[in-house]
């Protein structure tokens, strides 16, 4: 046990990279964090260091390039050896959401399976969201920072746990744990889908400092790879628009202090639909050098959440981050095809230029052999009995007739317009006289909750319709169903055509000999943004057509599309062209190793000191492998 007393961080900043010199105003206004005197008790945590120990990353650098030497680590802990095996890069993703722990959607499963990848190839990964809940696998580390936000002073604690060769943080503030009390669902964000919370602001800027300063707080030493503090020479990715302001905390606290000196940040879109477009009042609130106002002026035509004049927080991290990267090549390119795909920001994305990597798939949590929400798990020896039955299985649960034969197309997704419910709810009018059933599970806005249900009370022995978030049921749906049908206006890159693909596919590797009865999910998709990259018209799935964006009203030529391409997909149910797609869908690598490997790729191009690339060794690849989460 050590006491440690850490000396007050006060910023007083006198120039911001790229912005010149701060007002005294400014200065006045600057985030103060001051980390308290503590006394560490968690065993792994067996002292705080100060900023002087942060020098020891560069000695590991040095020896890591020599795998699984032993080395002397002089500052941490002076009588024990440390394997060192890593080197690579040292990464911190922050988010709002990071699945299993805390998940709406897409985001929370992204920041799930790509750190972990990115840890397989030997790279130092940490992750930073807020503790929504008591997760039962995070400790308490004892570290608390005192972080200003607007004019208060707030004190954060971090908990910890080390999975799958990943340091996952949670922020622990009653602003996120009072609210929430979950570990997924729409209270993230706010009291509704649709509401926000009127402090959220304030949360994700709390979010945001307490990431600048858990690399340097923390001293982790969870594997045998890797010790200490993170320090300075890292990569931020930042992910949405609830951390767009890390990087304006970066250039104006940190740096000008000589801190963070060589830090890059990129910044990762996954949905430009939410922007964070505040009072441009509100500006007061974030306590950043007026320099900065530009980045985050905005004019919109709409009232919402005031009328005229707004901030934009994603523009902010567009223009200030030093990469900007989104989760497909293809909606790379919609985002600056104009101001209706690019939601008005497409000028400044096409200043700050933006690279597509398509997302990949958590291949553990989607696999059926070890799938824990499956009553039959199966891979290729069992496959073609097993799929039958959770094709029954998912019938009998959700209430439909009990036929094998009968083809069963899905939809999972958040109900927004995004993801075109409303769509898919007048398309079911013109494909119901078909041998079919559609079981609809989404949750989200209520006039598209009360609307699914409606067509469930419609036509009661072919449809069901769960209003619910229930992980449990997504998957027993993408396992046991045929079709899986996603009718958006927008995608930008779209998980659940990977899941459904995944299911009993790739992995298994199966001899691709009679597999009549292997039941594949084949996707019938919109053609936009990752559906487009990830789903070949005729080969592996449907494509649809590009869809009418506009959200206010349904586009009767798209709910056609829908019809049309439900009635194209039924035709082949059995038939030996739905088996070549299948055979097509089995030999894609939809995991997150390719796209892992992009990312490694660009991020080592912002040329953070010490950086370097990662390593396929055996040695650290195991690390991706274990401790699978159980919050
Ligand atoms: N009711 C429910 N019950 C249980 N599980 C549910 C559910 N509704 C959705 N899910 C799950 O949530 C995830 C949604 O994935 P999407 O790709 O549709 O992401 P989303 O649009 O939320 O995110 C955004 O970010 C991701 C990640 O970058 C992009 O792929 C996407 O295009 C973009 O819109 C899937 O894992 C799905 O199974
Ligand atoms: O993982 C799912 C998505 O999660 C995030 O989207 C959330 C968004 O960032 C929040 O701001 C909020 O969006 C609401 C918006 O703020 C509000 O004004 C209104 O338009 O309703 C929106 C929906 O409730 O909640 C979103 C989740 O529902 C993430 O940013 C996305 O990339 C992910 O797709």
């Amino acid at each position: 046990m050590a006491t440690v007393t850490a000396s007050n961080f006060v910023s007083r900043a006198s120039s911001v990279s790229g912005h010149g010199a701060l007002g005294s105003e400014s200065k006045a206004n600057l985030a103060q964090i001051s980390q308290r005197n503590q006394t560490m008790t968690h065993s792994g945590l067996r002292s705080l260091n100060n900023l002087g120990m942060l020098k020891t990353r560069s000695t590991r650098h040095a020896v890591a390039r020599q795998a699984m030497r032993k080395v002397q680590d002089t500052q941490n802990d002076k009588s024990s050896a440390k394997i060192v095996c890593g080197q690579g890069m040292t990464l911190i993703f922050v988010s709002a959401e990071v699945g299993p722990w805390s998940k709406t959607g897409g985001l929370g499963d992204v920041l799930g399976g790509l750190p972990p990848a990115m840890a397989a190839n030997g790279h130092r990964v940490m992750t930073i969201s807020p503790r929504y809940d008591q997760y039962k696998d995070a400790w308490d580390t004892c570290v608390l920072v005192d972080i200003q936000v607007a004019d208060r002073i707030e004190t954060v604690r971090f908990f910890h746990c080390y999975k799958r060769g990943v340091d996952r943080v949670f922020v622990d503030h009653p602003w996120f744990l009072e609210k929430v009390w979950g570990k997924t669902g729409s209270k993230i964000y706010g009291p509704q889908a649709g509401t926000d919370y009127k402090d959220n602001q304030l949360r994700f800027s709390l979010l945001c400092l307490a990431a600048l300063e858990a690399p340097r707080v923390l001293n982790l030493n969870s594997s045998k790879y890797f010790s200490g503090p993170y320090g300075d020479d890292v990569v931020f990715i930042a992910n949405d628009w609830h951390t767009a302001v890390l990087p304006c905390y970066l250039k104006s606290i940190y740096q000008p202090k000589g801190i963070y000196r060589s830090a890059k940040v990129a910044f990762c879109i996954h949905n430009i639909a939410y922007q964070g477009r505040f009072a441009f009042s509100d500006f007061s609130l974030l306590n950043l050098p007026s320099q900065f106002k530009s980045s985050f002026d905005f004019m919109d035509g709409y009232d919402k959440p005031v009328k005229g004049r707004k901030i934009n927080w994603m523009k902010a991290g567009i223009l200030e981050s030093d990469r900007v990267v989104t989760v497909s090549p293809y909606y790379a390119q919609e985002l600056v095809s104009g101001a209706d795909r690019g939601c008005e920001l497409d000028n400044f994305i096409r200043k700050a230029t933006i690279t597509g990597i398509i997302n990949g798939m958590d291949d553990q949590e989607w696999n059926p052999a070890t799938d824990k929400y499956l009553s039959i798990k199966y891979d290729v020896t069992t496959v073609f009995d097993a799929k039958p039955l959770l094709k029954e299985a998912l019938q009998a649960e959700v209430g439909l007739p009990v036929d094998r034969n009968i083809p069963v197309i899905c939809f999972v997704g958040r109900l927004e317009e995004q993801k075109g419910p409303d769509i898919l709810v007048e398309a079911i009018d013109q494909f119901i006289d078909e041998d079919v059933q559609i079981i609809i599970l989404g949750t989200g806005k209520k006039y598209l909750e009360k609307m699914i249900e409606g067509v469930e009370k419609k036509y009661p022995d072919k449809v069901r319709a769960i209003a619910k978030f229930n992980v449990p049921l997504a998957h027993v749906m993408i396992a046991g169903s045929d079709f899986i049908v996603i009718p958006s206006r927008f995608e930008p890159c779209g998980l659940i055509q990977l899941q459904a693909m995944r299911n009993g596919t790739r992995s298994e590797r199966c001899s691709l000999t009679n597999i009549e009865q292997f039941l594949i999910q084949i996707s019938l998709v919109a053609s936009t943004g990752g559906l487009v990259d990830t789903i070949k018209e005729g080969f592996t799935g449907f494509q649809m057509g590009a869809f009418n964006v506009e959200c206010e009203k349904v586009d009767p030529a798209d709910v056609t599309a829908v019809a049309k391409t439900a009635k194209r997909a039924l035709a082949t149910y059995g038939t030996p062209a739905l088996k070549e797609m299948i055979k097509n869908c089995m030999a894609q690598d939809l995991s997150w190793k390719g796209p892992a490997k992009q990312w490694e790729k660009l991020l080592l191009s912002l040329g953070v000191e010490g950086s370097e690339p990662g390593i396929d060794g055996e040695e650290i690849a195991p690390l991706a492998k274990e401790n699978v989460p159980t919050p």
